[in-house]
Formats: C-alpha cells, structure tokens, sequence
C-alpha cells in the first residue's frame, strides 16, 4: 500500500483527494495537512480521510504531495526539511516553483517530481504533466505517473516546459469556463431563458470536446465541418477574427508563461 499525503488540501488539493478516492484508493491511503481546522473538518468530513501534523504525514505516507499556494511554499518547506530524506518522495504541484528549490531547501538527496496537473481531475479527466528533479529516479516517475494516471492522463516533460505547460493546461481549464460563461451570455443576449442557454452551451462544450479525443481529426477540420458557404458559423468567425481572439488567446496564454516564471524567481 502506497500512502499519499496532500500537503495543503485547498482546491487542487481537494481534487486530487478527490479524484484518487474515485480512482479506487481507499480513504486509509491517504492523508492530508490544513493549516485551516475547520477546513481539514469539513475535508475528513467529506472524504473519511484523515487531517494530521505534517510531522505525522511525513512519517507515515511514501509520496507527500505539495499543493499550497507557491507564495506559501517557505514555512512547509522549512517545516519538511527536518521530517525527510534520501528514502522520501516529494511531490510539488506548485506554479512557477522548480524543483532546485526544493532541492536546495530540503536535506541532500531527496528525490523531488515537479508536476502540473488541472482540476478536472475530479472527474478523472485531469491532464498532468510530470518532471523530475535532479534526484528523482525513473521509479520515482513511475510512481507518481501511476498516481496521476487514476485521475486523468499524464505525460512527461522536461522541467524546462513546466511554464509553458502551466499556462496550457494547468490554466486551460479556466479559459475554457470563460467562453463557456461568455457563451452563455450571449444566450440571454439573445433572448434565451438561462436554464437553456447553459444546456445548450454546456453540452456543445461536452460534445466538442469528445470530438476532439475520439475523432483523432484536428480542430480545424471539426471547425470546417461546422462552417457551411454562406452559412451562420462563418458570419461569428468573421467577428472573432475581427476581435483578435487568436490573438488575445496567444497574449493571454504568454502571460500566464510569464506569470509561471516570476513565481518561481521569488524563491531564487
Ligand atoms: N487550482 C488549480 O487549478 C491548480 C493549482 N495548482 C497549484 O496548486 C497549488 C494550490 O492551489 P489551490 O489549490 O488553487 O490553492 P488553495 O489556496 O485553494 O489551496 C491551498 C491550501 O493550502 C493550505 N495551506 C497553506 N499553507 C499551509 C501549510 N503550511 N500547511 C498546511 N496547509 C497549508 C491552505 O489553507 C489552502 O487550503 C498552487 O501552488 C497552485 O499553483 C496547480 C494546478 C492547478
Ligand atoms: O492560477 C494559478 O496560479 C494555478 C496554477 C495553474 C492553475 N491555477
């Protein structure tokens, strides 16, 4: 039995709590830390898994996973660095943080996997992207990889792409919640009761999205497919373009890269 401890079960946290229990984990493999009690209540609530002191995690769990906010990192890393060694796993799914720091904060030898996964992992359908850090072995990667594996699909990247990637698919969930809101907005521009409006734009989302896995075609050709000569589609195309989203999309996702690097540089 491999015991996971989320170190900071806030969102993402809660999602990869979330997300390994559906997977089949049973609540006694895993553990958490919240600095927050009524948070860690309502979590063991929840969850049936169980709230301990990081000293706690840290002597009973093989793989601790890091998930606080990557201006919060110091204290817990200040608080692990007595707790772990060599024959330690530690996971951090932080923004912008590279695992030298890690590295250079913790004991000499401790493996450490950089990993940026996204919240429909509680739906199983997370997409993880996994680095590992100077100490990390292909084991270790193999470990973590079949953890995020439950939960969604994983690839591995050099760490050197971790900015990238974070604004990709770690934000990539949110940009797509925006148009889907936006959308809908333009449902009751358009007149249409909410309730409608929503499930008409919802299950476009849904179906596009199977598409998109399951035809093996690219977006372009599935766009074609939509836009008739003289048709509708072509007229929204048309204001899009006009709008710059392309372009908006390419400034917006280049920000969040940037964003992603200046994280980390806080630490250096
Ligand atoms: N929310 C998302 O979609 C994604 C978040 N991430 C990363 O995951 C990390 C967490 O993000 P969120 O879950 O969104 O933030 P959050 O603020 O919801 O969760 C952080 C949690 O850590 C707890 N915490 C802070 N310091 C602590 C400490 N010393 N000991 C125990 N608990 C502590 C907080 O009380 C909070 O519940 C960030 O580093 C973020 O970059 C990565 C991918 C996606
Ligand atoms: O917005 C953030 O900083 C985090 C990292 C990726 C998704 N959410």
């Amino acid at each position: 039995m491999t015991v996971i401890a989320v170190l900071g079960a806030g969102k993402i946290g809660e999602a990869l709590l979330a997300g390994l229990l559906q997977g089949g984990r049973s609540a006694e493999e895993l553990l958490f830390t919240e600095r927050h009690p009524e948070r860690s209540a309502e979590l063991t609530a929840r969850y049936g898994v169980a709230g301990v002191e990081v000293t706690e995690a840290a002597k009973r769990a093989d793989v601790l996973v890091v998930a606080v906010k990557p201006q919060d990192i110091e204290p817990v890393l200040a608080e692990l660095a007595p707790l772990v060694g060599p024959n330690s796993l530690v996971v951090s799914l932080c923004a912008g943080l590279p695992t030298s720091l890690y590295e250079r904060r913790l004991p000499d030898g401790v493996p450490v996997v950089r990993v940026m996964p996204n919240t429909p992992m509680v739906v199983g359908e997370a997409m993880s992207a996994v680095s590992p850090g100077k100490h990390a072995t292909a084991d270790h990667v193999a470990l973590v990889t079949e953890m995020l594996a439950t939960v969604g699909q994983v690839v591995e990247v050099p760490e050197a792409q971790q900015d990238a990637v974070t604004a990709l698919s770690g934000s990539g969930p949110a940009y797509f919640f925006y148009l889907v809101e936006a959308m809908i907005d333009a449902g009751i521009l358009l007149g249409l009761p909410r309730a409608v409006a929503e499930k008409l734009i919802i299950q476009s989302a849904v179906g596009a999205a199977k598409m998109l896995a399951e035809t093996n075609e690219h977006p372009v050709i599935l766009r074609e497919a939509v836009t008739s000569p003289a048709g509708t589609t072509i007229n929204a195309i048309r204001e899009l373009e006009k709008h710059g989203v392309r372009a908006a999309l390419l400034a917006a996702i280049e920000a969040a890269r940037d964003r992603s690097v200046e994280l980390g540089k806080a630490h250096e």
